[in-house]
């Protein structure tokens, strides 16, 4: 379990993080989503002692991360910015990494076959490609056997196949019990991935929801319905799952149905349909629309020439 209180982050007069109280429950993907610039990788290095909160704090199952006895156990971390020897083999780095924590060879074994890189353990690091070099991030997060695990942005570059992959190692993690916190820019990544969500932007809390929760109130998967009998089409269509709103006198917001059975109820019932759409925003732009006050640097004006001079 993760738990922040009140994080707080500031550099110089620019507050990148801003009070952020949020919890990462257990057996579940829970993702971390904001543009660019929100604060995610700021907020996961105060989770794991790496920046000191300007106020707030944060906990990693009982305590703070620096205060466990053996922090790798608690929590296992893929950062962005990594450094790997690059003459060393991948079974070399993570040897060497278990040794200074105690961990036994076989762990080490284990975690190279569970990322898939059994046949290239004994190649140096530098001819590595990206996606296999993620893999071996992901085998030193996962090296001490953590009950929780902390990825920022691992679907950064991967081709589909190696995005495939990391979405079905997160949910295995979480199946197995572990607090899986994964942070990504990319809604329609994480709405595939993570059951639950935490949505920042400039650093502040937007959003703290199911991924169910955020597509309903999104109004995906709603049918809008024109029809001068809609207080009779309402009543045929009514039943356990269905979630109909009016909107007007005569228009409808179905959820829960299909364009086919409102369309064959309707004419059943000889009722006329002037209109039967499906809503067309996709979850990306759900996000987007969430997010849109909150983007640092948005397309239509141009950033600033200081990359940390933004907007505050
Ligand atoms: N050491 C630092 N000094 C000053 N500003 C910083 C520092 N580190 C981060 N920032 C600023 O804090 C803000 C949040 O950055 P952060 O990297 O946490 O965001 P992010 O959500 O992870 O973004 P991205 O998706 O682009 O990785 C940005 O405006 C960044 O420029």
């Amino acid at each position: 379990m993760i738990r922040a209180y009140g994080l707080t982050k500031r550099y110089g007069e620019k507050t990148v993080v801003q009070d952020l109280t949020f919890t990462v429950r257990p057996g579940t993907v829970t993702g971390f989503l904001g543009p660019n610039g929100a604060g995610k990788s700021t907020t996961m290095r105060m989770l794991l002692g790496l920046d000191a909160p300007t106020s707030g704090r944060a906990t990693i199952g009982d305590r703070c991360y620096a205060a466990h006895p053996a922090p790798l156990c608690a929590a296992g971390a893929l950062l962005e910015a990594r450094s790997i020897h690059p003459g060393r083999s991948a079974r070399g780095h993570l040897l060497a990494l278990a040794h200074t924590h105690g961990i036994p060879r076989r762990q080490v074994t284990a975690v190279i076959e569970r990322v898939g890189l059994g046949e290239a353990a004994d190649r140096r690091v530098k001819g590595f490609s990206l996606g296999m070099g993620q893999r071996l991030g992901i085998a030193a997060a996962l090296l001490a056997d953590p009950a929780t695990v902390i990825l920022d942005e691992p679907v950064n570059g991967l081709d589909p196949e190696g995005v495939r992959w990391i979405r079905n190692l997160l949910k295995s993690l979480a199946a197995e019990g572990r607090t899986v916190f994964v942070s990504s820019h990319l809604m329609s990544e994480m709405a595939l991935t993570a059951e639950h969500l935490v949505i920042i932007g400039r650093g502040r809390l937007l959003a703290d929801t199911t991924v169910e929760r955020f597509v309903r109130d999104a109004g995906l998967g709603v049918i809008k319905v024109v029809t001068p009998e809609a207080g009779r089409l309402r009543e045929l269509l009514a039943g356990p799952g269905v979630d109909i709103a009016g909107d007007g006198p005569d228009t409808l917001r179905i959820g829960g149905s299909d364009g086919e059975r409102i369309g064959r109820t309707a004419a059943a019932h000889s009722i006329p349909v002037f209109e039967l759409t499906p809503h067309s925003a996709s979850l990306e732009e759900a996000f987007m629309d969430l997010t849109r006050d909150a983007v640092e640097y948005p397309a239509h004006s141009e950033a600033p020439a200081t990359a940390h001079g933004a907007a505050a």
